[in-house]
């Protein structure tokens, strides 16, 4: 099967929108404030994976900063980007060249490399304790291959890394709120989280791509909720409405998009949906300048973190759909899927 299967209409055809959801009544408001940000986040998660928030906290210049210290470190040579190299496929640290991946191959789908390239970051303050250094702990705390040039950018991405971790856990206590659990429900999943902060340029497009060749190919984020900030340049993001067609995701300006990954679906048995999502090529005629990055954090919970069907989610007229297993045995399974 190939990721746009003969049902999808194309994305001219689309009938919704990604709603737009102000969180700052929750991150500051009344309890019936948060209450209902929660009621429009389960709604969002139950119709679409998706949605955009404003009102996040995350201050505008150090989102500059980062957006733009990342820009110009995929402006350097290759021979320079290639100095901290990815240092084997299993690894998730360092620079990935163009076609180093392919995201549809997660869902055992066949196609060529992505039209992307990318630094892949984890977590940024390790502590000094054996659970991190476990066999079960694999590589998943594995030290951060920091680029020399530009000037800033290893504390630019820890700044950034540390307060959208902040942001990540927020949303996950307004999730357990949408889904009347406690609100502290899933910290002890989150606590000793492996996280990854991922930057990507998908670059001029100067020869036509090969057939079935996208910037990302169709693919579901792995974790709890991926929070992602992008420029505007053609050929973006689309997410797969559950009827089948292909919705633009386009936010507003200091605006983030938020998706949620396959534990919020499996945690859920299904009520939430992780939602098939891709990043589309310009079309030729722009094709020449049409470059385009994103930042995105993939927020995951601890590798030992259980992730089985929550009680309030599965009974007798509702059977369990998935198996139990620990998080890190999911990630590193759809992880190795994708590398060419
Ligand atoms: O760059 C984007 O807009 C989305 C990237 C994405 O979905 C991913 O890397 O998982
Ligand atoms: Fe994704």
């Amino acid at each position: 099967m190939t990721a746009s299967a003969a049902k999808l209409k194309n994305s001219g055809d689309q009938l919704v929108s990604i709603p737009v959801i102000n969180i700052s009544p929750y991150l500051e408001g009344s309890p019936d404030d948060r209450l209902k940000v929660a009621r429009e986040i389960n709604k969002a998660c139950e119709e679409i994976g998706f949605f955009i928030i404003v009102g996040h906290g995350v201050e505008q210049g150090l989102i500059d900063r980062t957006y733009s210290i990342a820009s110009e470190f995929f402006r350097l040579p290759v021979d320079e980007k290639i100095k901290i190299r990815q240092p084997d496929p299993a690894i998730s640290r360092g620079y990935t060249p163009v076609k180093g991946e392919s995201l549809s191959a997660g869902l055992g789908m066949g196609s060529p490399g992505d039209l992307k390239e990318m630094i892949d970051m984890g977590p940024v303050d390790v502590p000094g304790d054996e659970y991190y250094e476990r066999p079960e702990a694999g590589n998943h705390f594995h030290p951060n291959l920091w680029p020399g040039t530009p000037d800033g950018f290893e504390e630019t991405m820890k700044t950034y890394y540390r307060r959208i971790n902040r942001l990540a856990n927020d949303l996950m206590g307004l999730f357990a709120l949408a889904l009347d659990l406690p609100e502290d429900f899933f910290f002890d999943k989150l606590d000793r989280n492996m996280s990854a902060l991922r930057i990507i340029c998908y670059p001029e497009q100067a020869e036509q791509p090969e057939p079935g060749q996208v910037r990302a190919g169709a693919h579901t984020d792995y974790g709890t909720l991926t929070i992602l900030m992008s420029d505007q340049s053609a050929g973006g993001l689309q997410a797969q409405h559950r009827d089948g067609y292909w919705v633009d995701v386009v936010p507003e300006p200091g605006s983030y998009v938020i998706n949620i990954g396959d534990v919020m679906q499996m945690w859920t048995n299904d009520r939430w949906v992780s939602t098939l999502h891709r990043v589309v090529n310009p079309p030729r005629d722009v094709a020449n300048t049409a470059r385009r990055h994103s930042v995105v954090f993939f927020h995951q919970p601890n590798y030992d973190a259980a992730i089985e069907t929550l009680s309030s989610c599965h009974g007798r007229d509702r059977p369990k759909k998935y198996d139990s297993f620990t998080y890190g045995e999911h990630w590193t399974r759809k992880w190795m899927a994708t590398k060419k």
